[in-house]
């Protein structure tokens, strides 16, 4: 909100003429709610409550006359008003475009939002704002009329008139900010489902088939839950407005009719008390009911859609921008991080993870070491947001995981596990399963970053069916890890991923993955693996310990053993 308000002033300053010329047509607007009620009262006064019926005639011809130079008016505010609109529209057109591009050539996902941007979001912030501007305006120069009309019939008007209305007035200011929070909040929570049943609805088959169902049901009902709220608290504030309103519009007219004995008593004429009836039912009434069901609606959106405007982008700069080796820029978020994070398959089962604290920079690649059991599938799964922690927070690029406000979390990483996921299609579709736009430059490059070119060329290239039984463990995992590197997430997480290859082809492979900007993360079952990264984090329970590899080698008794059972190509022995 303070955002919006403060890129507001400058666009408002620069466009002192047009207001300028709105306000100078908006006059005729107060001259005819000011002329409308006092020639009420004088039709009566001075014509048909004085046995002159021609007079009061006259002074009702004067109050329909009036309405001649409001319509003009109206023409004119409708003139200018485009001159307070369109570069509102024009302005957030280029800033959406602007921002689209610079986020495409960022290397960004794919993002429908910027096409909404454009059309959608910049009509609304169109519409509402012009709705607003012309709301607004007739509210301040009818009020302004109406109230110097009853000044000039009795003063004492005021006193009786004013006090609601400044109080209406004051709690429809008060939900002004709040309601703009319910409101942002409860679109985030409409975007942050649709986006979840958007990317889920297409992989039904293949989030049961992994046994993801839960995951995916809960985060759902999670991002219900948050809906529900979300809308509860705007209703709660409707409510508020609706009592505001009362106070504006209703409130006057009624206090005007019971202090009426009052008001004659000291000096108001009966044809000032139905002239003051006429401003606050025909003129301030509708003014109030108009202004607040636009500020209600329309000015609402509008914050909203400013708001995502000129949100900062909700993905920082890509990893290339980073160090891949090596120490990262200090203002970069970590790309992902655990804070004392604790895991267990049960409520009375022992923790697999127990108060972990990791923080893994981009670029870094990070093996993960440890005897069978020792939880590092779980971390890895703890790591990808596959599994929520039983204690402690999982954020990725400093925001939590589990935020439904978030990117989708297949924008942010993927995980491969052992068992290699190779589907009845076309070697391009299964390579393209986790980014659908990848070009068959991209594909092939990628074939032979990995060392996989010589097995697409064997089955027959891009257009050749392949199927699970058509090949080899080893080969349906190195195609998963060339559709892995296919993907622009920042963070690769490699559950033994590489177990079916031999070791040159693991090497080749990761070193690939590693040079692309991205965070590796490696569960390792080759000591080179480990050699390979630039920290090692060996998972032994209670004994974790975390560093580079020569740190560890140094100081590690636990994987100096491990390591010493391992000759660099050997798998990790399996005690149990
Ligand atoms: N779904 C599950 N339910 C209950 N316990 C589980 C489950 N999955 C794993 N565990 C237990 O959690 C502990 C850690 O398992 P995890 O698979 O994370 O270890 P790991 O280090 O990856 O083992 P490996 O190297 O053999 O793959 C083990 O004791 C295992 O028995």
């Amino acid at each position: 909100m303070r955002r919006v308000t403060r890129e507001a002033r400058p666009f408002l300053r620069a466009r002192t003429g047009p207001m300028g010329r709105l306000s100078a047509w908006s006059l005729l607007e107060f001259g005819q709610t000011l002329i409308g009620g006092y020639a009420v009262a004088q039709a009566l006064d001075r014509g048909f409550l004085d046995g002159a019926p021609a007079v009061g005639l006259l002074w009702l011809a004067v109050a329909a006359l009036a309405v001649l130079p409001a319509a003009l008016a109206t023409r004119g505010v409708f003139a200018g008003l485009a001159d307070l609109v369109e570069p509102l529209r024009d302005g957030l057109v280029r800033r959406a475009v602007t921002r689209g591009l610079g986020e495409a050539l960022d290397g960004g996902p794919a993002d429908s939002r910027s096409v909404s941007r454009v059309t959608h979001q910049s009509e609304i912030a169109r519409d509402g704002w012009g709705g607003l501007v012309l709301s607004l305006r007739s509210f301040v120069f009818t009020a302004v009329g109406a109230l110097a009309g009853m000044a000039v019939l009795s003063p004492r008007l005021l006193l009786v008139v004013l006090p609601p209305l400044l109080a209406g007035i004051a709690l429809f200011a008060v939900t002004l900010a709040p309601m703009a929070v319910h409101q942002r909040a409860y679109l985030d929570a409409d975007e942050a489902f649709a986006a979840h049943t958007g990317t889920t609805a297409g992989a039904l088959t293949d989030i049961a088939a992994a046994g993801g169902s839960p995951q995916v049901r809960e985060r759902a009902a999670r991002l219900t839950d948050d809906q529900t709220r979300a809308a509860r608290s705007l209703a709660r504030w409707a409510a508020a407005r609706i009592v505001a309103l009362g106070l504006c519009g209703a409130l006057p007219p009624i206090l005007l009719l019971l202090t009426a004995p009052w008001l004659l008593d000291h000096g108001l004429t009966t044809g000032g008390l139905l002239g003051a009836f006429t401003y606050l039912t025909q003129s301030l009434a509708p003014a109030v009911h108009a202004l607040l069901t636009v500020l209600g609606t329309a000015g609402g959106r509008l914050v909203v859609v400013l708001d995502r405007f000129t949100r900062p982008l909700s993905l920082p700069s890509p990893p290339a921008a980073h160090p891949r080796h090596g120490h990262a820029l200090p203002e970069a978020p970590l790309t992902a991080e655990l804070r004392s994070v604790s895991f267990a398959y049960g409520p009375a089962a022992r923790p697999v993870v127990d108060g972990l604290d990791l923080g893994l920079r981009p670029g870094e690649r990070l093996a993960v070491v440890g005897p069978s059991g020792s939880g590092k599938s779980t971390l890895a799964a703890l790591l990808a947001g596959v599994l929520p922690p039983t204690r402690g927070e999982v954020r990725w690029l400093g925001r939590p995981a589990a935020s439904p406000d978030g990117p989708e979390p297949t924008a942010l990483r993927t995980l491969l596990p052992q068992q290699a996921y190779i589907f009845t299609a076309t070697l391009r579709d299964n390579l393209r399963y986790l980014r659908p736009g990848a070009t068959d430059r991209e594909i092939t490059d990628a074939l032979a970053e990995l060392g996989a070119d010589r097995l697409a060329e064997r089955v027959g290239g891009l257009d050749a069916p392949v199927g699970p039984a058509r090949l080899s463990q080893g080969e349906r995992q190195l195609l998963a890890l060339v559709r892995a590197h296919l993907t622009t997430v920042p963070l690769l997480v490699l559950d033994e991923a590489t177990s079916h290859l031999d070791p040159a082809a693991e090497a080749r492979a990761e070193d690939a993955l590693a040079r692309r900007p991205r965070t590796l993360v490696v569960i390792a079952h080759r000591l080179a693996s480990a050699r390979r990264a630039d920290r090692v984090l060996l998972m032994d329970g209670a004994a974790t310990e975390y560093g580079t590899p020569d740190e560890l080698l140094a100081r590690s008794a636990r994987y100096r053993d491990l390591a010493g059972h391992w000759a660099p190509d050997h798998r990790i022995p399996q005690p149990r």
